[in-house]
Parts: structure tokens; sequence; C-alpha cells
């Protein structure tokens, strides 16, 4: 028969799964501030009001490396400019560093008001084969008050693939065209082949009327957006695995073994650069991602 536990025993057990259920919440809270389920203000709020809530128990360190875009380095940088040490918890700042937090986490992730119920543009990036293609058709079908952008490229039509609706094919000459003209809001060489370019005119037309639009491009493309336009929400696309990702490609079959090779190239470049994006979206079941995706942009705005 087992000894009934003394009362010293039945403190530290409740003490014990009072320590666990503290920890379960603060990773739970971590977890909706990287999705954007509450804004970092929000948490914030709850510090201040309750220290030993999840939020007020919530490291500094932890909060800060949640958000979008914020490894440990940045992290420790921006500690520093905000004169807070790295050991405090969210519940333990002084209201000078709270005040220098909040106007920090305000220029970075403004917090959405009325005003800011606006069209969006969206950035869609990821590996080659990762189902940016797949993703993006299903948003256009089953959200059609999103336009999505139709690119202009010198690479030749695969079988299937209607000029104006998938691309507009062009030759050299034509791409050079649409640079000088400045037509183009960014163009790239993708995977060292061809040149891909986003226009610019059908995008403005769209924001102008109120609507989100969609861009399907590569990595340097979306770099090339948020230099020029700073508001747009970018979001990678990664793969359930490495693995999956090579049997997507080979399973499509539209490039030989060696563009196979020169894209899964380009895509460890690209898979390293994820934590440039405001958000990262694991492609398993497309209608899934879809939904992530648009849900997401609706989300408060990204990070300037
Ligand atoms: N969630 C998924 N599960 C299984 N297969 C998928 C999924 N999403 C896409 N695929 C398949 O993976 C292959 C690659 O998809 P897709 O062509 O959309 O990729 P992509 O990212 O646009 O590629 P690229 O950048 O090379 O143009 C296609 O055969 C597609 O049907
Ligand atoms: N920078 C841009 N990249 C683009 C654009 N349109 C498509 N892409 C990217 O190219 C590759 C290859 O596409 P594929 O159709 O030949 O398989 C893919 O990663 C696209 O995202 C664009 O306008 N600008």
């Amino acid at each position: 028969m087992s000894e009934r536990p003394t009362p010293p025993e039945i403190d530290r057990a409740a003490a014990s799964r009072k320590a666990v259920a503290a920890r379960r919440a603060r990773a739970s809270l971590k977890r909706d501030i990287a999705t954007r389920v509450v804004s970092p203000q929000e948490v914030l709020r709850q510090a201040e009001a309750d220290a030993g809530s999840p939020a007020g128990t919530l490291r500094i360190t932890d909060f800060l490396t949640a958000l979008p875009a914020i490894g440990e380095s940045k992290r420790d940088r921006i500690l520093d400019g905000l004169g807070i040490s790295p050991v405090k918890r969210l519940g333990g700042l002084g209201a000078r560093q709270r005040r220098a937090l909040a106007a920090w986490l305000e220029e970075r992730f403004p917090e959405p008001r009325a005003r800011d119920a606006r069209s969006r543009l969206i950035v869609l990036a990821g590996p080659t084969a990762v189902g940016k293609g797949t993703v993006a058709a299903h948003i256009k079908e089953h959200h059609p008050e999103i336009l999505l952008s139709v690119s202009a490229t010198t690479r030749k039509p695969r079988p299937g693939e209607v000029d104006g609706e998938h691309y507009y094919f062009v030759d050299d000459a034509g791409f050079d065209d649409l640079i000088a003209r400045g037509e183009l809001l960014e163009y790239a060489t993708v995977h060292n082949a061809h040149r891909y370019g986003t226009p610019r005119a059908p995008i403005e037309k769209a924001l102008a009327e109120g609507r989100s639009v969609l861009l399907e491009i590569d990595l340097q493309g979306a770099r090339q957006v948020r230099d020029a336009a700073p508001d747009a929400t970018l979001v990678f696309l990664l793969p359930p695995s490495w693995d999956e990702l090579v049997q997507r490609l080979v399973g499509r079959g539209t490039e030989d073994d060696e563009e196979r090779a020169r894209r899964l190239r380009t895509a460890k470049v690209e898979l390293a650069s994820q934590n440039e994006f405001d958000y990262r979206v694991v492609n398993a079941e497309v209608a899934d991602a879809a939904r992530e995706v648009v849900e997401l942009t609706k989300a408060f705005p990204r990070p300037s």
C-alpha cells in the first residue's frame, strides 16, 4: 500500500503542475504571437495588467523572437537599443522600458485600425515545386475578389499554358521593352535561366479599386517588391520536407535532369532566406495552405 503524501509533498506536486501549466500557456502565447492570432501590443497590455499572467511571465527574449523576422542577433540589438536587459520578463518592465517597447512595436508592427482595412499586395514565394502555382490557382478559384497577377516571362509556354492567362510570353527584346518603359514592378532572372517580371499597371489599378493582389514570384522579386512597396505582405511557402519537395518537382515532370538540379540548387538558397518573410506557411494540403495565406493577409499589417 502506498503511503499518503505528506502536506509538503502535496505542495511540491501542485507547484510542479502549476509550473508545467504556466510553461504550456507561455508556449501557446508565443505561437499566437507568431501566427498573428494576437498582436504583440495586446500581449504587452496583458503583461502590464497582470504580471503573473502568461504574458507577464513571458521572457522579453522569447517575446521578441516570436515576432516575424526577428532572430537572436536582431533581438539582442533591439534590446540593447531599448535599454532592456535580456533577463527581464514582460511583466517586470519598468514604465519607461514598456513605453519604449510599445513605441518600437507600433513602428514595426502597427496595429490595425479602421483605415487599415484596405486592399493589400500579397507576395507568395518559396522554393521550386513547393506548390506556389497550385496554391495561387486555388486562391484564384476560391477568392475571385483577389487578383492573381499574370507575369511576363521569356520562358517558352509549357503544354496547356495560355498566353495572357498563365503568363505573358515574350521574347528577350519584348522583355527589354517592358523594362525600358518602366512597366515592371519587379523583374529577375530566375534559376539562372529565363527572365520573369510583374506588370505594374494591373496591380495599381486593382489596388486603387480596393482589390487585394497576389503575386507568385521568386525570392529576388519578393525582395524588390518589399523595397518598392513596403506595405506588401510577404509569405514564404514551405514544403513538409526536402524529400517531398524533390518528389513534387520530379512528379511534375516538366523539367529535365539538368534543369531540376539547377532549380534544387536555387531552392536551397531560397529556403535559407525564409526568415526574411512576414509569414511562413507549410504546404501540406493545398486547400489548408491557401486558406492560411488568405487568412494571414487579413491579420494585422506586416511590419514595416
Ligand atoms: N500540397 C500538395 N501536396 C501534394 N502535391 C502538391 C501540393 N501542392 C502542389 N503539389 C504538386 O507539386 C508540383 C509542383 O507544384 P507547383 O507547380 O504549383 O509548384 P511551384 O512552387 O509553382 O513551382 P515553380 O516555382 O517551379 O514554378 C505539382 O505537380 C503540384 O500538383
Ligand atoms: N521575380 C519573379 N519571379 C517570377 C515571376 N513569375 C514567376 N516567377 C517565378 O519563376 C519561377 C519559375 O516559374 P515557372 O513557371 O517557370 O516554373 C517560380 O519560382 C515563380 O515563382 C515574376 O513575375 N517575377
